[in-house]
């Protein structure tokens, strides 16, 4: 029997579970916060913060090295990962403690609970076995954990995956990295310009295969060029540890080795740990259904990683302000995900945003493309070393409309911007031909890529 009572009750407090426990309670409810962990969840702890602490370093290594061919001599630069490893430790993890999120939130008038939680019903959850009633909503963001795939001897070999590599004070010598996506790459690179061996195994046909091709190809030529090893189309088999090195036996019957495994093969959603088979969700479902208020049943919502929508941290709190509003009843627009930017901080960085052109094809769009090498635009010429990318648009022609663009290349992430407005508000591509672009930008290849369209 619950004796405790809350208007809310916010499960899991990733960026999304945060910001509407703390808007909530700012607008006078009781909230009942709860997470095991942090509060801020995987993003500031093990993800997007240090990570792109970690891309930022390796970046001003590879910046440093391209000196000898535009500025003149430098001594020779030595990788060192301690600055990163501190910086990861004072300046974005508070050594992985929470008491100033925590006291923000509490500051704000939430009750946070530190247990593990889970739904009862659509007006009760629990707390490590408390009980909690509650009057108005139950908002669940519990977030996913690694994946680990059912690899042959794997549960006998003390593998890495983001959170233990986020922590590390030493790197490895060489690593073995499982997953050829985001974290895959963006690590991937980053250990590589620290002077780590490294090897990538992916066992789909590309690297980010969400992209598009000639984003993939591009990138895995550049870190072929920077001494990444990458394995495509290779399937693990099994795996074991000797003598500090783990091995990787691989289908075609070959083998990696590496200090480390570091496994990057995507994330796992348990509904039934937050207790959403409760309400009528599926246990085994790799994504919660959510409608376009993110609820999952009356009285429940989900936000975040859970609901399959796009794993990113803006997915997280565009769909904490849907929820915010929905529960204080106050109108705005229903969730649309057309438009959904996503960034992979490698060198170059690979935005996109919408559609690529197969999955436009796919939804039987009367597609066109247009697209221009960075090299060939103005600022590419003048950038000279580190210029590579493409900018590739892709138009649903019988609307004149853009649906969706990669910008890959320095500074693709914010150059997506521009795109990710047209994609969004669906501005006619013969707007976009009429308008201004600085010179000379990286944003300006936008013009030559709409002249490509055909
Ligand atoms: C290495 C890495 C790099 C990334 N880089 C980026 C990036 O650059 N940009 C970007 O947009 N995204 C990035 N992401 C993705 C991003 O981290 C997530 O999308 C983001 O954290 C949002 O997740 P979430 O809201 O689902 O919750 P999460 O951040 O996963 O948090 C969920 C919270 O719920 C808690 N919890 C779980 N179960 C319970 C329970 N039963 N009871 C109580 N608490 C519970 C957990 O302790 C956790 O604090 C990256 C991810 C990784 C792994
Ligand atoms: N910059 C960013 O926004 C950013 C950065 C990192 C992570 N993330 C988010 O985190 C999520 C998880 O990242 P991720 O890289 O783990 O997942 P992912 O889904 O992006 O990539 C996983 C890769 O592993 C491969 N794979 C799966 N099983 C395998 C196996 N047994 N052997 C070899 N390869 C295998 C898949 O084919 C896929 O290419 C991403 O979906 C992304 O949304 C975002």
């Amino acid at each position: 029997m619950a004796t405790q009572r809350y208007d809310i009750a916010v499960i899991g407090l990733g960026p999304g579970g945060e910001h509407v426990a703390g808007e909530l309670a700012s607008a006078g409810l009781s909230v009942l916060a709860v997470d095991h962990r942090l509060v801020g969840g995987e993003c500031p702890y093990w993800a997007c913060i240090p990570s792109k602490m970690m891309v930022r370093a390796a970046t001003s290594l590879a910046e440093a090295r391209r000196v000898p061919l535009l500025a003149g001599a430098t001594a020779e630069v030595i990788p060192d990962w301690s600055p990163v490893a501190d910086r990861i430790r004072d300046e974005a993890t508070d050594d992985w403690d929470d008491k100033a999120a925590v006291d923000r939130l509490t500051g704000k008038g939430a009750t946070f609970v530190r247990g593990t939680g889970r739904v009862v019903s659509a007006n009760e959850v629990e707390v490590d076995g408390e009980a909690y009633a509650i009057g108005r909503g139950i908002v669940v963001n519990t977030g996913t954990n690694p994946l680990i795939p059912p690899i042959d001897g794997i549960e006998d070999v003390d593998i890495w995956t983001n959170r233990d590599l986020v922590e590390a004070r030493e790197l490895p010598s060489s690593i073995v990295i499982l997953g050829g996506g985001a974290i895959g790459c963006e690590f991937g690179q980053v250990l590589a310009r620290f002077g780590v061996d490294v090897t990538i195994v992916e066992s789909g046909p590309r690297l980010l295969s969400n992209e598009e091709p000639e984003a993939s190809d591009r990138l895995r030529q550049l870190f072929e060029d920077e001494g990444v090893q990458v394995r495509l189309g290779a399937t693990a088999t099994k795996v074991s540890a000797s003598d500090g090195r783990v091995e990787l036996g691989l289908d075609d019957g070959s083998s990696v080795t590496g200090e480390r495994l570091l496994v990057a093969t995507g994330r796992r959603v348990d509904p039934a740990a937050a207790g959403l088979d409760r309400v009528g969700v599926d246990p085994g479902a790799h994504a919660v259904p959510v409608d376009d208020r993110c609820r999952v049943t009356d009285g429940v919502w989900a936000i975040g990683d859970i609901t399959g929508k796009g794993a990113f941290t803006h997915v997280s709190m565009y769909q904490a302000g849907i929820v915010v509003r929905d529960l204080l009843g106050q109108d705005g627009p229903a969730a649309d995900y057309r438009a959904l930017p996503r960034v992979t901080f490698t060198e170059p960085e690979v935005g996109a945003v919408g559609l690529t052109e197969a999955q436009a094809r796919d939804q039987g769009i009367d597609v066109r493309t247009g697209s221009v090498p960075i090299a060939q635009t103005s600022r590419g010429f003048i950038q000279g070393p580190g210029n590579e990318g493409i900018l590739k648009l892709v138009e649903d022609a019988g609307r004149g409309v853009l649906v969706g663009a990669t910008t890959m290349g320095p500074a693709g992430g914010e150059v997506l911007g521009a795109l990710s407005v047209a994609v969004h508000a669906e501005v006619p591509v013969e707007t976009l031909r009429s308008m201004i672009y600085a010179y000379p930008t990286f944003h300006r290849g936008i013009e030559t890529a709409l002249g490509d369209l055909g």
